[in-house]
């Protein structure tokens, strides 16, 4: 069964107002509540549209003038020829000219301007996408005039030919020859534009997740690495969906006003030809769309699930990357490589759904497309037989036959590429729900909470602590205080909750009750069990987290040697050397790289969580008096009773969320 989260639906439309708007214009605020949200959306995205219906409408009246400009221009450049062949062209014009459009077209202009400024507040700093997608709309315009005078141009070159006329053949060639030098840019420049406000779009939108992921501590939160998460692949959903999404939307617009101007340009022709083709083609169009729509709806899920596992194997490999030393330690090839070809088994075998899926879909539109070929000579040829239509009037009808059906389908000829879009388009929906601060929290069924306040100082009162979704008790109704230096050392068996309780004092974990009173984030430096190695250089290392700190290099130098690293800076010549640390480090140097940033941030408090388990027992007393030395009050958890002589207080945590706090003679 298809899963019906993922139909052409309004989920779909709302997932992609929701992501596309906000680039052009504002969705904000979120954050209030579910209705005001579903409201605020509805109305700005009303006016969004409108705003690009009056682009649309500028962008047409601009074009109007334009051509009527120019072709007044080349009359009087060129009276001869267009006397000669282009005459109802002239007269069109003059006709244009007697009748109000001019004028429509010039107040059209002006109020789309007034509603611009009105808009002010909401587009006044987008005002680059806007230009671009203007600018993109006219040159579409522009390319598609130039579309309807090459039909005209070959239409006049076949009857030349038929009727042996050389100098009119020879003109239009020239003609033909002059409009392909001034259209081949005007293309290039469409093309570019094209691309240009794609990227442009792609950079805004990448960064916007960017923002939403880091904030509030989203990446965090998601758990995107859990077994039953919403949120798959995080990674790819930025990087690979963001970049489809933004290329194929615009692709997308583009096309269906494309089909919209094309439809408008040949379908007068192709009706004075035959009223009855025009609309038994109109008729074809549409069942061929709702039976692609139909068909096209069970590809949206197979292209999500392809999506999701490519994402999972392309992780599988990135893991083993990352963890190619203990991987080889264990000697643990035949499993990763199990658990890879699962990952790419799983791929494959929805591929081949997939392409079943498109192979059906192929034979209905090849079938679509190749049945009508025959009809417009079906129509015309007898008209030119009886001599009622000149012979270039089959090629012609032909044409734009051709040019009004392929409008007319657009998405039974793209239904391929719109399920993959749909599918990409639900998962930046999801993702961007998910990333709502309120959506993280709410699906979290927690009665109470650890309420954090800010203190000069580190304090727990009656905290009792619990892991995130579950019962179980860590650590019951504990109070107790950290200040001047009343340094606490946190003991227990493993998996009692030592480190959980540090979770709580970094704001990690809230499941519980209590209070917990801490000073600013600035003034804590939280070191955990698994020393983080940032992708960068030897300095930023050890400014991290701080890294635009600026610090010199003999102040790293006396850092490093305190620490017992001195030989790094020589090790790697200097403090701009970038490695991958995790792996040319030894996991006593990581921790001590670790130690290092306390001493070069200087916090109040340091949170160590068996940050010295990696050092021999001289190099760990050496940093915890450095820590003193410097007055920065610490929280350690720890296993090794020499950690006891630098602390004052001891809390020991046994299982069933038991506890004792006592002080430390020293
Ligand atoms: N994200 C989580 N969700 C639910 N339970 C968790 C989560 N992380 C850890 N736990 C569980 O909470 C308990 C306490 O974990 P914690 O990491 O605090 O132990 P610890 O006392 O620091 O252990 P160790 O000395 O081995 O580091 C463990 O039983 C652990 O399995």
């Amino acid at each position: 069964m298809p899963d019906t989260r993922f139909q052409f639906n309004r989920q779909l439309v709302r997932h992609f107002i929701e992501t596309a708007q906000p680039y052009f214009f504002p969705t904000e605020p979120r954050d209030t509540t579910e209705t005001t949200k579903v409201k605020y959306i509805t109305k700005n995205t009303w006016t969004f549209l409108g705003l690009i219906i009056v682009v649309v409408f500028t962008v047409v009246s601009l074009a109007f003038l334009l051509t009527i400009g120019l072709t007044l221009l080349s009359n009087s450049l060129f009276p001869e020829f267009f006397g000669d062949v282009a005459g109802g062209l002239i007269t069109r014009v003059n006709g244009f000219l007697e009748s109000p459009l001019p004028y429509v077209a010039v107040i059209v202009i002006i109020i789309s301007g007034v509603i611009f400024v009105s808009q002010k507040s909401n587009v006044g700093n987008k005002w680059k996408q806007w230009s671009l997608l203007g600018l993109l709309l006219f040159l579409l315009l522009v390319v598609n005039g130039l579309n309807v005078i090459l039909s005209y141009a070959f239409r006049f070159i076949d009857t030349a030919l038929n009727q042996k006329n050389a100098d009119t053949f020879w003109q239009f060639m020239i003609i033909y020859g002059l409009i392909l030098v001034l259209a081949l840019p005007i293309i290039v420049i469409y093309r570019y534009t094209r691309l240009k406000l794609g990227l442009m779009w792609r950079e805004w939108l990448t960064q916007h997740f960017l923002n939403k992921y880091f904030n509030n501590r989203a990446y965090y939160e998601l758990d995107s690495n859990a077994i039953n998460t919403e949120v798959d692949n995080p990674d790819q959903r930025i990087t690979q969906d963001i970049t489809s999404f933004t290329k194929v939307t615009l692709d997308f617009l583009l096309d269906i006003l494309d089909s919209i101007l094309t439809l408008l340009s040949f379908s007068a022709i192709l009706y004075s030809l035959s009223k009855e083709v025009t609309g038994g083609l109109i008729i074809y169009a549409i069942f061929g769309t709702t039976v692609a729509l139909t068909v096209g709806s069970r590809l949206v899920s197979i292209n999500y699930n392809q999506l999701r596992l490519e994402a999972n194997f392309r992780y599988g490999m990135v893991r083993v990357r990352d963890n190619a030393e203990s991987i080889a330690f264990y000697r643990g090839e035949a499993l990763e490589r199990k658990q890879v070809t699962d990952r790419l088994t799983e791929a494959i075998r929805n591929f081949d759904l997939l392409i079943i899926w498109q192979s059906i879909i192929n034979l209905f539109q090849l079938g679509y497309q190749y049945f009508p070929r025959l009809i417009p000579y079906i129509i015309i040829a007898p008209l030119y037989l009886q001599g009622e239509v000149d012979f270039g009037a089959i090629g012609q009808t032909s044409f734009a036959f051709f040019q009004v059906l392929s409008a007319l389908s657009l998405i039974t000829n793209q239904i391929q590429g719109i399920t993959e879009f749909a599918a990409s388009i639900n998962r930046l929906g999801e993702f961007d729900e998910s990333l709502n601060p309120l959506s993280f929290k709410k699906e979290k069924i927690q009665t109470s909470f650890i309420h954090t306040q800010d203190s000069a100082d580190v304090a727990l009162e009656n905290v009792t602590l619990q892991p995130p979704n579950s019962d179980r008790i860590l650590i019951n109704d504990v109070s107790l205080n950290v200040r001047n230096h009343n340094n606490l050392l946190i003991m227990g068996a493993s998996g009692t909750g030592k480190s959980s309780l540090l979770r709580a004092i970094a704001g990690l974990w809230n499941s519980g009750d209590g209070i917990i009173k801490r000073p600013e984030s600035k003034d804590i430096l939280f070191l955990p069990q698994k020393p983080y190695m940032i992708l960068g250089t030897l300095r930023e290392q050890l400014l991290y987290p701080n890294t635009e700190n600026h610090v010199t290099d003999d102040y790293l130098e006396k850092v490093l040697e305190i620490v017992n690293l001195s030989h790094l800076s020589e090790r790697f010549k200097g403090f701009d050397a970038e490695e991958n640390w995790e792996n040319v480090l030894s996991l006593g140097e990581q921790q001590r790289v670790a130690f290092a940033r306390i001493l070069i941030t200087k916090p109040r408090y340091a949170i160590l969580d068996e940050a010295t388990s990696a050092l021999d027992v001289k190099n760990e007393e050496r940093l915890y008096q450095e820590l003193s030395h410097m007055g920065t009050t610490y929280i350690s958890v720890g296993h090794r009773p020499t950690l006891s002589q630098y602390h004052q207080q001891l809390l020991e945590i046994f299982d069933g969320g038991n506890w004792e706090l006592k002080g430390i003679e020293n």
